[in-house]
């Protein structure tokens, strides 16, 4: 067996509890094969073999020092617009809608499948360097995305996004089918790392009937749904007044709510959608940072947790807000939890740190999110060796409340070290901010000769 042992550090176990143990990875097969004292050849947990550094120990094809750190499993990105990372500081201070509409639809009419790989270069770069090691995008020239992330060796599920509005019908329709297109031919690339999804924008940027259509093809083809739901009551209340049923039952309606399906924002959810929801088996996606940045409302995670909802964390584009840092989303998740709930007690630091593990790859439906013998090798260490991080009286308190993407000093995905201490393998980190400087620069020349 090829095998990566990740040496010395404290591990976060499925159950929450935190233990001083090893690692053991199938580097071949990408999985993890023991955790603590079922590492074999001689190492067991607390048996620290005195004397011996992580690096010595010679049990391993490759070893990853986390002495002093903290072994959890890759943060899982549930939302995204990867290449969005170009439009950083583009265009703030705005509500969706005017948001949308003035600045950022203008943008990405100019965008190219070269931008597209520029930027989403630098969000690959980005979440490597913060420990995620899994991802959700919905965009354009979905093909160079799905390049990019065969490159970098993270894991998604990638999708273009439909919008129909303001098109003739040959014209969406066209849109449609190109996700569905997509949807097939990316599934299983990058060695089964790249699944794909059907994703319509949202229920209102998308006409009924081609939400119909696509939403049967999805169907019969059997790749889940991605869309914006319930995100401003701009989005929600329209659909109220045209059809009389909120937008969860119109979902339900036209066939999009399935266990396998996963909805970004839900801020707007009343008590029948949240029961709808967890019915259905179909999950959120909190995008705690993006919905106080366009002033967009606070999703009610305490109440979706507790009917069942499978709730995951989400960053949405960098445009709005304005980093892919998912420690960042777990600690805005927590504080905006509490203020919604009038209640310090509200999501705790454990439920922040499974909605970004574990809720996360199950909204998603891909392998990681959890630290056992048979999971996959999708791991972050985040090292403890820092002020902001002193003392460790509770390890599940730092990564909720403490922890900045810059602490992760290794990230592995798939069995494959993507950073070892803080130096990004699989891109080259130089040249992508530079590729991606230069792209955004042209680009809003672009769109300056476009006014
Ligand atoms: C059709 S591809 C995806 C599309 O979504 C836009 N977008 C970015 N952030 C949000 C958000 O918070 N709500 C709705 N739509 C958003 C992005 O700019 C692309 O046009
Ligand atoms: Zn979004």
């Amino acid at each position: 067996m090829n095998t990566l042992r990740v040496a010395g550090g404290q591990v976060l176990r499925p159950d929450g509890h935190v233990t001083e143990s090893d690692v053991l990875v199938d580097r071949d097969a990408g999985t993890i094969v023991a955790v603590g004292d079922d590492t074999a050849a001689g190492r067991t947990e607390g048996d620290g073999e005195a004397g011996t550094s992580a690096d010595e120990r010679p049990d391993a094809d490759e070893v990853l020092d986390a002495d002093g750190s903290l072994v959890i499993p890759g943060l899982v990105n549930a939302h995204t617009h990867v290449a969005m990372t170009l439009l950083r500081g583009y265009a703030d201070d705005k509500p969706l809608d005017p948001w949308l509409r003035e600045d950022i639809w203008p943008a990405e009419a100019e965008l190219t499948p070269d931008d597209v790989e520029a930027g989403a270069e630098l969000g690959a770069l980005e979440m490597i360097r913060s420990g995620t090691t899994a991802f959700a995008d919905m965009y354009f020239a979905m093909d160079r995305v799905a390049d990019v992330v065969d490159r970098a060796g993270l894991r998604a599920r990638l999708g273009h996004g439909v919008v129909t509005v303001g098109k003739d019908d040959a014209d969406a329709r066209a849109d449609i089918e190109e996700s569905l297109a997509i949807a097939t031919e990316l599934d299983g690339a990058a060695d089964g790392r790249i699944r794909t999804a059907f994703m319509p924008h949202s229920l209102t940027t998308v006409g009924e009937e081609f939400l119909r259509e696509g939403v049967a093809a999805a169907r019969e083809s059997g790749v889940p749904i991605h869309l914006h739901a319930n995100e401003t009551t701009d989005e929600v209340d329209p659909i109220v007044d045209e059809r009389g049923e909120r937008p969860i039952a119109y979902a339900a309606a036209i066939d999009a709510l399935g266990p396998d399906d996963f909805f970004a924002h839900g801020v707007h959810l009343d008590a029948s959608e949240i029961d709808r929801l967890a019915d259905a088996g179909t999950a959120i996606v909190h995008c705690p940072a993006s919905n106080m940045k366009l002033a967009s409302g606070m999703a009610p995670v305490q109440r979706l947790r507790e009917a069942g909802v499978t709730v995951a964390l989400g960053t949405d584009g960098a445009a709005s807000n304005n980093d892919l840092d998912v420690f960042d989303e777990m600690r805005d998740a927590a504080m905006l939890g509490k203020l919604a709930a009038d209640d310090a007690a509200a999501v705790p630091a454990e439920a922040v740190v499974e909605m970004a593990t574990a809720g996360g790859s199950e909204a998603l439906g891909l392998p990681g999110g959890r630290i056992e013998p048979g999971a996959a090798a999708d791991l972050a260490v985040v090292d403890l060796d820092a002020p902001h991080l002193t003392p460790v009286h509770d390890p599940v308190s730092h990564l909720a409340y403490a922890t900045r993407g810059s602490d992760v000093r290794h990230t592995v995905c798939d069995g494959t070290v993507l950073m070892r201490d803080r130096e990004v393998l699989t891109l080259d980190a130089d040249a992508v901010q530079e590729r991606a400087a230069a792209a955004a620069s042209d680009l809003v020349d672009r769109v300056g000769d476009a006014a």
